[in-house]
């Protein structure tokens, strides 16, 4: 009862928080599902990520922000959205409800059965952009957290350098904490240039941030 009473707490502090939250209005009026959507805005209208006719790959992509923001930069002034068939791939462990002009795959990023389809569904081609705001659940221990958000990192970079096409783009969240500046120095190890970024919708209260790969070396 009390676990109940607790939790209904944190919901009605979650729900005030969401209600007077600029970025989630902003995202209500201009159609995004998250208030994400406006951290990868931030960052690519910095770098100048994604330009028309595009192949990218969004892992941890549900509930969907970010496929929406790629997508309406991917798709020509004009074009038909069937004219981005294929080439925005999303992919998560949960469903994410259907989008037009993006091709999404249930599963799990860590799961060899999985990397495979969505290899078959990049067909081969050289991939412009790959991006992942994936996120364990976090346990609450900092060691074993710091692993699993370092091991999906390490699997996203090991991804790109088989994908990308050379001046291709990674860009990863990571977490402040241990395990990051080995995750900084993978990024120098394999990136001709690389970025730390912290948009301003990421609440300053969290200890992510995100990673730019740029070019492969
Ligand atoms: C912060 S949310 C992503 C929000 C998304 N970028 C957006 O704009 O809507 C993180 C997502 O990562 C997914 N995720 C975490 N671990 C994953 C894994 N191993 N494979 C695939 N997706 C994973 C979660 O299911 C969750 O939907």
């Amino acid at each position: 009862m009390k676990v109940q009473t607790k939790s209904k707490k944190v919901n009605k502090a979650w729900l005030q928080q969401q209600a007077s939250d600029p970025w989630v209005k902003l995202a209500h009026k201009e159609g995004y599902r998250a208030r994400a959507a406006y951290k990868l805005k931030e960052i690519d209208e910095r770098l100048r990520l994604f330009k028309p006719g595009q192949v990218v790959v969004d892992l941890g992509s549900t509930p969907g922000a970010w496929s929406q923001y790629a997508r309406r930069q991917l798709a020509p002034r004009g074009a038909a959205v069937g004219a981005l068939d294929g080439s925005l791939v999303a992919l998560d462990l949960l469903p994410m409800e259907h989008i037009e002009g993006v091709d999404f795959l249930l599963g799990d990023f860590r799961d060899e059965a999985v990397l495979a389809q969505l290899q078959e569904r990049v067909r081969g081609r050289p991939v412009d952009v790959v991006m992942s705001d994936m996120a364990p659940n976090l346990s609450g221990i900092a060691s074993a957290d710091a692993a699993r958000v370092s091991h999906l990192v390490e699997l996203a970079v090991d991804f790109a350098l088989h994908h990308l096409q050379p001046d291709g783009a990674l860009l990863a969240k990571v977490f402040h904490g241990p395990g990051y500046d080995e995750l900084v120095a993978l990024f120098r190890r394999h990136f001709r240039q690389y970025k730390v970024i912290k948009p301003k919708a990421s609440r300053d209260q969290s200890a992510e941030t995100y990673l730019v790969g740029l070019g492969l070396r």
